[in-house]
């Protein structure tokens, strides 16, 4: 009986090896469903020691999430090869920025978090089961993105709460994930919360995923993640009124980045 178990295994392993090895779209298919179920099964795993140690919901649980999430490059054969942490080790809190590719930009974001960092995310993440409770245990800020005035609410609570709490706070100011090795326009919540409470603002860069991952084209391989932390643009004196200006200088200055990190030649920039 446990012989016939054994040889059915091996048998569906073989075949989905062999469907991966022909066909892209079975191989990004699995790879895909594989992470999503590593996600689901290790923030229920991570929720119950989040319980067990920090008893409910605290900023705390993240040491927790960033030490699961870490093992996951692992199981995908992802490398990061970080550059500026020390750009993180500023006094008190700071807006962190960086951009956003995908659903797997969580590796990314755990390989570095520094501690006591809650991140801003669509509110639409916690009903995502497991996944959503360990967002929320972690202490991620919950936003609406289809109503601007709550979000807005929600944001200037932040400004507030991040200096009397200590934390940092991590936004992706594009607001949406962008596959394409470049950026979309950047969404101001950001740095009008950085204005708000004098705080710096840490930009944060990951190379272009596309030579490794293409949900377009079924791409989804192994590859290598450069990452650079920029150094703090300090926002002490600024008003709201200099609001556009800081944020076009730190579009500007991590699109910069994202093509010297990605290799894309200097002609493309100019034409794009
Ligand atoms: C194992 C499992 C893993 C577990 C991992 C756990 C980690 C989980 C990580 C989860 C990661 C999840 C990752 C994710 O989920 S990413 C998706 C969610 N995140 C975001 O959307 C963040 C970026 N978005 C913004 O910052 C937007 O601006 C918001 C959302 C705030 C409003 O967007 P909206 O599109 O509605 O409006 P608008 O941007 O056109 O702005 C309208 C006007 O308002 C002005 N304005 C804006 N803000 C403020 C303010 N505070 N005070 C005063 N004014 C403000 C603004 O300048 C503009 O005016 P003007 O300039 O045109 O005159
Ligand atoms: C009871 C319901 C059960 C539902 C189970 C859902 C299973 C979910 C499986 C895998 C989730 C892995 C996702 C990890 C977290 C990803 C966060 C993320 O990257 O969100 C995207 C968001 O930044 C921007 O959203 P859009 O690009 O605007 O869209």
């Amino acid at each position: 009986m446990e012989l016939g178990w054994l040889l059915w295994g091996t048998a569906v392993l073989l075949l989905l090896h062999v469907l991966m090895e022909l066909s892209p779209s079975v191989n990004f298919a699995l790879r895909i469903g594989f992470y999503c179920l590593l996600c689901v099964v290790s923030s229920a795993l991570a929720a119950v020691a989040c319980l067990l140690v920090n008893g409910g919901r605290t900023v705390k649980n993240m040491r927790i999430i960033r030490a699961t999430v870490r093992t996951f490059k692992y199981f995908f054969g992802l490398k990061f090869e970080v550059k500026g942490l020390e750009n993180f080790k500023v006094e008190g809190p700071a807006i962190i920025v960086s951009n956003h590719q995908s659903i797997l930009d969580m590796m990314g974001l755990m390989e570095l978090l520094p501690d006591d960092c809650v991140q801003v995310g669509k509110k639409e993440l916690m009903y995502m089961g497991s996944v959503g409770l360990i967002m929320y245990l972690g202490g991620v800020i919950f936003i609406n993105r289809k109503s601007t005035s709550s979000a807005k609410m929600v944001m200037s609570e932040v400004a507030k709460t991040m200096v009397a709490e200590n934390v940092k706070v991590w936004v992706y100011p594009e607001g949406t994930r962008n596959c394409t090795g470049d950026l979309l326009p950047f969404k101001k919540g950001a740095f009008h919360i950085a204005v708000q409470a004098q705080v710096p603002v840490i930009p944060v860069v990951y190379s272009s995923f596309t030579s490794f991952y293409n949900p377009k084209t079924k791409l989804f391989t192994s590859g290598k993640i450069k990452v650079e932390v920029l150094p703090p643009i300090e926002t002490k004196g600024l008003t709201s009124d200099d609001v556009t200006d800081l944020t076009d200088r730190c579009f500007s200055t991590m699109r910069e980045t994202l093509f010297r990190l990605s290799g894309r030649p200097s002609e493309a920039r100019d034409s794009s």
